[in-house]
């Protein structure tokens, strides 16, 4: 099994490398060009919404889909190039797959499902028995072995198609939405299990989803995509802080989008002047790429901006006096909708923050939470 290593590497620590992937159906482009690489060990997650091609791309890797051009490495080894004319089957490549829909054969045993890539491989029987026996301890199954797979909870088989997956030490796991088809509760706890288990045995994860709380909580790195392209590829903080335009803004958590531009006489560093259609000037962090111009949006955190009661302390910087016009209580958080110089801005904070709907209310927030992104 595939050891974890320190971020900072040389080209061989990239154990998968894509290149400019295209995938077509017919005139339909499903990917357009997509690239990135993953280190030894990593956990990687491509986030998207429905049909940005995340599956497809995943597919392609383990061999199941022809892409249409482009070029796959794993560990160093060219498994597809359209160029070279390789395309090395499934079964050559050394992954696993984790699917949605379990996959696994309801008529054999807990075991013989754990077993089956050690089987097809015709792997010795001693080796057979330790590797299962290893793989159900991993996701605590071992007391099921010899149930038949139809008789365990939802749950319990993505534990078996987990410990398939990990039982012939691959080079690399693909996980493709497996939590989907699990309820709220058993997603969670499965999420941190599978984090634990990846941890704890270094392997090299790359894992789709639609869900950016599981992608957030579980990845070392994200690449988000949208209709067949990479929008941004960045760790999870990163992500959430700093956007680098308002796709990733608005699928990310939530965040307030405001349009306006930069003055850039106020530049200092990458801190900057950002002056809302309203006249209202922001102090920000510019994110765009370098060069950029003319109109851009600030990107704002509902979960950033302070709030006190009143109009009593002085306007500053990043400081204005506005208006409570809307409480929504939602359990956990409250989400007060604030009138400000510039427009309505969303906020949330702990249910403990109490403030009157059509009140007055000073809000401030730290330049480093004022992000401009692209429009
Ligand atoms: N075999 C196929 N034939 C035609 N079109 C396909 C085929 N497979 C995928 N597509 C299309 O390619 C696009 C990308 O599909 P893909 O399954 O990769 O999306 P996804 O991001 O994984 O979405 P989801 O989360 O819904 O699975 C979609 O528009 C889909 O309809």
């Amino acid at each position: 099994m595939a050891t974890a290593k320190s971020a900072a590497g040389t080209e061989n620590d990239y154990i998968v490398e894509v290149t400019d992937l295209v995938i077509k159906y017919g005139s339909y482009t499903a990917v357009k060009g997509v690239s990135f690489k993953i280190r030894r060990g990593e956990f990687l997650t491509l986030l998207g919404p429905s049909g940005c091609g995340k599956t497809t791309i995943l597919r392609s890797i383990a061999g199941l889909e022809r892409p249409s051009s482009g070029e796959i490495k794993i560990d160093g080894t060219v498994v597809y190039s359209s160029v070279q004319g390789i395309d090395i089957p499934a079964e050559k490549r050394d992954m696993s797959m984790v699917f949605q829909s379990y996959a696994i054969w309801p008529h054999l045993t807990t075991f013989e499902n754990a077993v089956y890539g050690l089987r097809v491989r015709k792997r010795p029987k001693e080796e057979v028995r330790r590797q299962g026996d290893w793989a159900l301890g991993l996701v605590r199954m071992d007391q099921y072995a010899e149930r038949r797979a139809s008789a365990l909870s939802g749950g319990q088989q993505q534990r078996v198609a987990l410990a398939r997956a990990v039982a012939f030490s691959p080079k690399v796991i693909l996980f493709d939405e497996p939590l989907s088809n699990l309820d709220a509760n058993l997603r969670v706890q499965m999420r941190s299990e599978i984090k634990e288990l990846q941890t704890r045995l270094g392997v090299t994860s790359i894992y789709v989803t639609h869900d950016q709380e599981e992608a957030l909580t579980m990845s070392d790195r994200i690449i988000v995509m949208s209709e067949g392209r990479v929008q941004q590829e960045s760790t999870p903080e990163e992500l959430y802080n700093f956007p680098g335009n308002s796709f990733v803004a608005s699928f990310i958590g939530s965040a307030n989008l405001i349009e306006g531009q930069v003055e850039e006489a106020t530049r200092s560093g990458e801190h900057v002047d950002f002056v809302t259609k309203q006249g209202t000037r922001i102090r920000a962090l510019d994110n765009r790429p370098a060069g950029s111009t003319g109109e851009a949006l600030l990107a704002l955190r509902g979960v950033y901006p302070q709030l006190e009661a009143g109009h009593g302390a002085k306007e500053g910087a990043n400081r204005w006096a506005c208006e409570v016009t809307e409480a929504i209580f939602s359990g956990d958080f409250i989400e007060y909708v604030i009138a400000a110089p510039w427009g309505p801005v969303v906020v949330r904070r702990p249910p403990t923050d109490r403030y009157p709907v059509n009140s007055p209310i000073t809000m401030s927030v730290d330049p480093a939470h004022c992000v401009v992104i692209v429009r």
